[in-house]
């Protein structure tokens, strides 16, 4: 065999000839370290951000009905909010749902740990931070990102609910991306309850005289959010959201089936002419 005639397989590829590199894959991986810039490169981020993604929906893909609670990274134990946090967390456990939070002090750590004290699946979506930062000790479950945005996908993929305690830029953020997904039909409805008519009820209010009125959002917009101050308010809201949805896809079924069935049907009859 001559020199033009050797094959080197190489993975999918095949070299023939001249083309077959001096050396193997394996070779170049664990002969030299080589610079080290690549790892700050975007196609290595993007390799990054697809194993955090890995990652979330490992964690989370066999997790049941789940309520996502949002609030404040600075209240502290002892305060009212943080009470609220506390028996909301457990309500929800106790009506069925785990408690996803993101994982980091204040009220999250509040709604955690009412979740986990009422016997219920409580995680913790953490985010990494330019300061050192562990997951809250109520968390059970939970993963830290990198990526803001790739922990925002695992909130709205893995839960069919949004409770929004007191808080500041961080739990705004939240609030309005989970109300834009709603409003834009890039999630099915699903309930956002706001908790707290005292913090809340000016922003409210503005939504609802301020924007609709400068013809900013449509006039049913406010009705994605659902204001209260009572706990068990907010299981029964998203409890019956679900119940309803549950109804409404059932009947869809049916629909479905009875249509197919009539199809079927007046095929038949057209195969017997
Ligand atoms: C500022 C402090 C801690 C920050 N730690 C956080 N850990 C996890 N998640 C966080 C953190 N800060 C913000 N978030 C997310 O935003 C919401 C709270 O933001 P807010 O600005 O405090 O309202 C919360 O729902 C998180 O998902 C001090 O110790």
């Amino acid at each position: 065999m001559t020199d033009a005639d050797k094959i080197r397989r190489a993975g999918p590829l095949t070299y023939r000839g001249r083309a077959i590199p001096e050396t193997t894959t394996d070779q170049r991986l664990l002969d030299r370290r080589g610079p080290v810039d690549w790892v700050h490169t975007d196609p290595w981020r993007v390799l990054r951000i697809q194993s955090e993604f890995v990652e979330g929906f490992g964690l989370l893909s066999e997790v049941g009905p789940a309520v996502s609670v949002f609030g404040s990274a600075r209240i502290r134990p002892g305060s009212d909010h943080y009470r609220l946090g506390e028996t909301i967390g457990g309500d929800l456990a106790r009506a069925g749902y785990t408690v996803i939070t993101g994982g980091g002090p204040g009220l999250m750590e509040a709604a955690n740990k009412g979740a986990q004290e009422a016997g219920g699946p409580s995680i913790g979506l953490g985010i990494e931070l330019p300061f050192e930062q562990s997951l809250n000790d109520y968390v059970d479950m939970g993963v830290t990102f990198r990526y803001f945005f790739v922990r925002k996908t695992m909130f709205v993929k893995y839960s069919q609910a949004f409770v929004v305690l007191p808080g500041g830029f961080g739990t705004l953020d939240e609030l309005f991306e989970s109300i834009t997904l709603v409003q834009t039909g890039k999630v099915t409805r699903f309930p956002v309850v706001l908790v707290g008519t005292d913090f809340w009820g000016g922003l409210v209010d503005w939504i609802r005289d301020r924007l609709r009125s400068e013809g900013v959002i449509s006039p049913d917009d406010p009705d994605l959010m659902y204001l209260t101050d009572d706990p068990g308010e907010v299981v029964d809201v998203i409890a019956k959201a679900h119940a309803d949805m549950a109804a409404r896809r059932e009947s869809e079924a049916r629909r479905d089936t009875e249509a197919r069935a009539v199809s079927g049907e007046a095929e038949a009859i057209r195969d017997e002419r």
